[in-house]
C-alpha cells in the first residue's frame, strides 16, 4: 500500500466564504502528521470532513489505493477512521463502559470486549479510574479515556483535534507519550494542534493550512 488516504481537489465553503481549497492531501500508512494553522484556518473542519462528520466537494479520493467516495461516507471508513474531539463527551457510566462503548455497538462478544477494554485501559494508564465516575476525572484523564475508546476499535487513521489543548505538566506529557505507540502499532495519526512538543515528535510531518491551502512542511520549520 502506497497511500492510506488520498484526496484530490477538496473544497469547502460556509455561506459565501471559501474555507478550504486543497489540491491534494496524502496520508501514508503508519505515519503521523500535525495539522497547524492560525485559529479559524479550518483545521477542525478538515478533520471533520475526513471523518465524515462534515460534507465537502471532493474531486477524487482513494483509501488503501482503492477509489472511494466520501459522500455518502462509506462504512469501510466509518470503521477505519476515528475522530477524537478536543473536549470528549463522556457517558455517565464506568470507565470500562466508556471505553467499550464502540465494541458493544459493533456486537463484539462480551469476553473479547472485556479483554480489549482491559488492554486499552492499561495502554492509556487509566486503570485507577475503575469504580469512579467521569464527573470526577481530570481533563487529561478524559482525553486518555477518549484515546483508549478510539484505539480499542483498531482504527487505521486517528484524527485528534487539539489533543493537548488545556492540558499542562504531566497530564500533557502522558497524552503526548501515547502518540508514538499508536504509530508503532501501524496506525496513522493526524493531530490538529499548536503544541510544539507534538510538532517536535520524531518522524512527525507537518501539514499547514494557510488561506485555505494545504502545505506539507518540514516538521521542524519554526515560522508560521
Ligand atoms: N458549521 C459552520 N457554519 C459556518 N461557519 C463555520 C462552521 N463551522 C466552522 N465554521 C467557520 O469556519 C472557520 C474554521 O473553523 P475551524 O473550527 O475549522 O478552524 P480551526 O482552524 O480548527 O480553529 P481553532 O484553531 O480556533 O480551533 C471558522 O471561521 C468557523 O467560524
Amino acid at each position: 500500500m502506497n497511500s492510506l488516504l488520498s484526496i484530490d481537489g477538496l473544497q469547502k465553503s460556509f455561506a459565501q466564504r471559501r474555507l478550504l481549497d486543497i489540491d491534494r492531501l496524502q496520508i501514508a500508512p503508519a505515519s503521523a502528521y500535525v495539522l497547524t494553522g492560525a485559529n479559524g484556518s479550518g483545521k477542525s473542519t478538515l478533520l471533520r470532513i475526513l471523518a465524515g462528520l462534515e460534507s465537502a466537494q471532493i474531486d477524487a479520493a482513494t483509501f488503501c489505493d482503492a477509489p472511494i467516495s466520501l459522500s455518502p461516507y462509506p462504512a469501510l471508513l466509518r470503521d477505519a477512521v476515528l475522530y477524537v474531539h478536543q473536549h470528549p463527551v463522556m457517558f455517565s457510566t464506568s470507565v470500562e463502559a466508556n471505553i467499550g462503548y464502540g465494541l458493544a455497538v459493533r456486537g463484539i462478544a462480551r469476553a473479547a470486549q472485556a479483554r480489549r477494554v482491559a488492554d486499552a485501559m492499561a495502554w492509556a494508564g487509566v486503570e485507577h479510574l475503575r469504580g469512579t465516575r467521569p464527573s470526577h476525572w481530570s481533563g487529561g484523564e478524559k482525553q486518555r479515556v477518549a484515546l483508549a475508546r478510539a484505539r480499542v476499535l483498531r482504527p487505521q487513521l486517528l484524527l485528534l483535534d487539539e489533543p493537548t489543548a488545556n492540558l499542562d505538566g504531566p497530564a500533557r506529557e502522558q497524552v503526548i507519550a501515547l502518540i508514538p505507540t499508536l504509530l508503532a502499532e501501524g496506525r496513522s495519526v493526524i493531530m490538529a494542534c499548536h503544541d510544539r512538543d507534538l510538532i517536535g515528535l520524531p518522524g512527525v510531518q507537518r501539514l499547514k493550512l494557510k488561506e485555505g491551502r494545504l502545505e506539507l512542511r518540514d516538521a521542524n520549520t519554526q515560522s508560521d
